[in-house]
C-alpha cells in the first residue's frame, strides 16, 4: 500500500539525504480515483507502481468506501431520483446535505456551485445534476488530497493527537505496517505514560509490526517523546511515531501537555516535528470540524486522519473540513491534508484520501 516507499540502501556518510517518498496508496487501475503521481514519488522504481495486486486492492477498497458511506449518501442521492430540476430539488439537496453534517456553509457553497454547474452545462436531466455534483464535491474536497512524505527528514517525526477514542492508536497501527512493509525503519513512542492500556495496545502494535517502542509507566510523556526522537537519530530509524493521550480540547491543562510535547520534541531535533496529525472520528459530523479547529489553534495541524466513516450517516463533515482548510489557506496558513481516511478496523480499511473517489463513493 506504500509501494513507493524507496527503502534506504547503505550509502557512504556524505552521501546527500535520501529522497522524498510518500505514503501513498497506488492510484487505482479503472476506478473514478485516478490521481496524478505526486512529483515526490516520481523517482520511486516504476515497476513498484505497476505491480497488479495493489490496483486490485484499490478496487477493492472503493467498494468497501462505497459500503462504509452509503448511510451520508443515500440521502443525498435520493433527491435525484425524480425527473425535474426545480426549486424542490435544491431544497431537498440543501435538507440532505445538512443533514450529512455537511455544515451550514459548504452546503451554501456546494448548492451555489452546482446551480452554477447546471446552467453552464444547460443540464436537463436530474441524473446529469447528480453528476455534476460530485464534480462539485470533488473539486471543493482536493485540496485535502496529499500523500504524507517521509523520508524528506530523517527521522521524520510524526506526532498523532486527538480525543479518547478516535482511532489514534489503531491508525498508528495500521500505518506502520504499511510503513514497515514498504522498508522503513519505524520507532513509536508511547507518549500516553498514564494509561497501562493504551501503552499495552501500542505495544501489540509494535510486536505484531516488528519495530521498536519507546515506552515508560508513569513520568512525563515530554520527556518519553524526546527520549523517542533521539532514539530513532541513533539508531537510524527513518519514521518516528509518538502515540498521545486522547485529550478533549477543552481540557486546557492536557493540551498544554501536548503544547509541550511539541516544543519537546523541536528541542531533541528543530526541525521537527515534521506532521502534527489530528485523529479525527468521522462519526461525530460537525464536531469533528470543531476539534480540528481547536488542535490547530494550540498546536499548528499538519495533517489529519479521518476515521469510522464506515456506516456514518455524517460524512458530509469532509466537505465542512474542506471549507476550513481553504479559509485557512486564504489567510496564509499552510495545508491540512486528510491523509488518512478509515473505513473500518481491518488493515486495509485505513487508506490514503482521494477527492474524487469519496466523491464518487458517496453519491454512487
Ligand atoms: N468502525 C471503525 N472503528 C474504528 C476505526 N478506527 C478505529 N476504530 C476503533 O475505535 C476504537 C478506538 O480506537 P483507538 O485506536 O483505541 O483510539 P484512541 O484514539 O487511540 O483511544 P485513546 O487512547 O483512548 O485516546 C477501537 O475499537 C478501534 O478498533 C474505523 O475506521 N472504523
Amino acid at each position: 500500500m506504500f509501494s513507493f516507499f524507496r527503502k534506504k540502501s547503505p550509502a557512504p556518510a556524505d552521501a546527500p539525504q535520501q529522497p522524498a517518498v510518500a505514503a501513498q496508496a497506488p492510484a487505482p487501475a479503472a476506478s473514478p480515483a485516478a490521481t496524478p503521481l505526486p512529483s515526490s514519488v516520481l523517482s520511486a522504481p516504476a515497476n513498484v507502481a505497476a505491480t497488479p495486486k495493489p490496483q486490485m486492492e484499490r478496487a477493492s477498497w472503493f467498494s468497501r468506501l462505497k459500503q462504509g458511506l452509503a448511510r451520508t449518501g443515500s440521502g443525498i442521492a435520493q433527491v435525484f431520483t425524480g425527473t425535474r430540476i426545480d426549486d424542490a430539488l435544491y431544497e431537498e439537496l440543501e435538507t440532505a446535505l445538512l443533514m450529512a453534517d455537511t455544515g451550514v456553509k459548504a452546503t451554501e457553497h456546494l448548492l451555489r456551485d452546482l446551480k452554477q454547474r447546471v446552467k453552464d452545462t444547460k443540464a436537463t436531466d436530474p441524473a446529469q445534476v447528480k453528476a455534476l455534483l460530485i464534480e462539485g464535491v470533488a473539486e471543493l474536497l482536493a485540496p485535502l488530497e496529499r500523500p504524507l512524505v517521509v523520508g524528506e527528514f530523517v527521522p521524520t517525526v510524526i506526532m498523532v493527537v486527538g480525543v479518547n477514542g478516535a482511532g489514534k492508536t489503531t491508525s498508528i497501527g495500521k500505518l506502520t505496517r504499511h510503513l514497515a512493509e514498504s522498508g522503513a525503519k519505524v520507532l513509536l513512542a508511547a507518549a500516553d505514560t498514564f494509561r497501562a492500556a493504551a501503552r499495552e495496545q501500542l505495544s501489540v502494535w509494535a510486536g505484531r509490526n516488528q519495530v521498536e517502542i519507546v515506552s515508560q509507566e508513569g513520568g512525563d510523556p515530554a520527556a518519553v517523546t524526546f527520549d523517542a526522537v533521539n532514539a530513532g537519530r541513533a539508531r537510524g530509524c527513518d519514521v518516528v511515531i509518538a502515540d498521545t493521550a486522547g485529550r478533549l480540547p477543552t481540557q486546557l491543562h492536557l493540551m498544554e501537555e501536548l503544547k509541550k510535547i511539541r516544543r519537546v520534541i523541536n528541542k531533541a531535533d528543530a526541525t521537527a516535528p515534521h506532521q502534527v496529525l489530528l485523529v479525527v472520528d468521522g462519526n461525530t459530523g460537525q464536531n469533528a470540524l470543531a476539534q480540528v479547529k481547536s488542535f490547530d489553534d494550540a498546536l499548528t495541524l499538519t495533517g489529519l486522519i479521518v476515521t469510522k466513516l464506515d456506516g456514518t450517516a455524517k460524512g458530509g463533515v469532509l466537505a465542512a473540513i474542506a471549507l476550513w482548510v481553504r479559509e485557512r489557506q486564504a489567510a496564509g496558513g499552510g495545508p491540512v491534508p486528510v491523509y488518512f481516511i478509515g473505513v473500518g478496523e481491518q488493515l486495509e480499511d485505513l487508506q490514503t484520501f482521494s477527492a474524487r473517489e469519496f466523491a464518487s463513493a458517496l453519491l454512487s
